[in-house]
């Protein structure tokens, strides 16, 4: 069925074009960023995420990823400027991450990985009706995306990391209220932006990227408590832990990506 595919070795990113056409699109994402060859652009803005307090409603194992997800039923928690011409509403964020000690983040910059990559996922509400119809539209979405490096425990990823027990196995899913995204946001918001597509199936290319050049850091043990999730529901005897789920970069196609100052 169309809902197979994966990050391992018969069902992986290189596989996917077979049911996913899209994947040989001229704007796919992730790519690797390579700083001296962007044009700085001086009309690009500060981007303004204004993530109010009390919109989380769960967290959830897709198979895939583990997903924070927001009430997007007005504009209490968007994301405006920089190259986004409307706020954009945050419907939820899930992270990428490696296996032991090895990479995990799906942009690169100039050919260097991180441990992992955060991507807050919003949507144009002023343009479209619902996520769905702007997920398929051209810049219907726009994704913010984090860096994470081993370093120092990180102050507030325990809320999450804690909670990950709960959501072990594929399909399951809990509360997770009163969460607020601003706290894992680095101190700078220099960022890159580009214009590319979904990174997972269906692959749209939907998506106003916008990289935050600054890191965050969090622990390996912070890290590791992501690798316990599993991507095998709990009736499947087959336990298979959920770990390098990132895309590789795809080609740039003659996309310029901009950086902000
Ligand atoms: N692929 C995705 N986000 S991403 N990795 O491109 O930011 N999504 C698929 C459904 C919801 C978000
Ligand atoms: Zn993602």
């Amino acid at each position: 069925s169309g809902n197979n595919w994966g990050y391992g070795k018969e069902n992986g990113p290189s596989l996917w074009h077979k049911q996913y056409p899209t994947a040989k699109g001229s704007r796919q994402s992730p790519i690797d960023i390579v700083p001296h060859q962007l044009s700085h652009d001086p009309s690009l803005g500060p981007i303004v995420p204004n993530y109010d307090q009390c919109t989380s409603l769960n967290i959830s194992n897709n198979g895939h990823s583990v997903a924070v997800e927001f009430d997007d039923s007005d504009d209490r928690s968007v994301i405006r400027g920089g190259p986004l011409d409307n706020p954009y509403r945050l419907k939820q964020f899930h992270f990428h991450w490696g296996g032991k000690g090895c990479h995990g983040s799906e942009h690169t910059v100039a050919g260097n990985s991180y441990a992992s990559e955060l991507h807050l996922v919003h949507w144009n509400a002023v343009k479209y009706k619902t996520y769905e119809e702007a997920a398929t539209a051209p810049n219907g979405l726009a994704v913010l995306g984090i860096f994470l490096q081993t370093g120092d425990d990180h102050r507030w990823l325990h809320t999450i990391t804690d909670a990950l027990y709960m959501v072990k196995f594929k399909g399951s899913v809990t509360d997770f209220k009163g969460f607020n995204p601003k706290c894992l946001l680095p101190s700078s918001l220099h960022y890159w932006t580009y214009l590319g597509s979904l990174t997972t199936p269906p692959l749209h290319e939907s998506v106003i990227w916008i990289i935050l050049k600054e890191p965050i850091s969090v622990s390996e043990r912070q890290l590791s408590k992501f690798r316990m999730l599993l991507s095998t529901g709990e009736e499947e005897d087959q336990r298979i832990h959920m770990e390098n789920n990132f895309r590789p970069p795809q080609p740039l196609k003659g996309r310029r990506v901009r950086s902000s100052v």
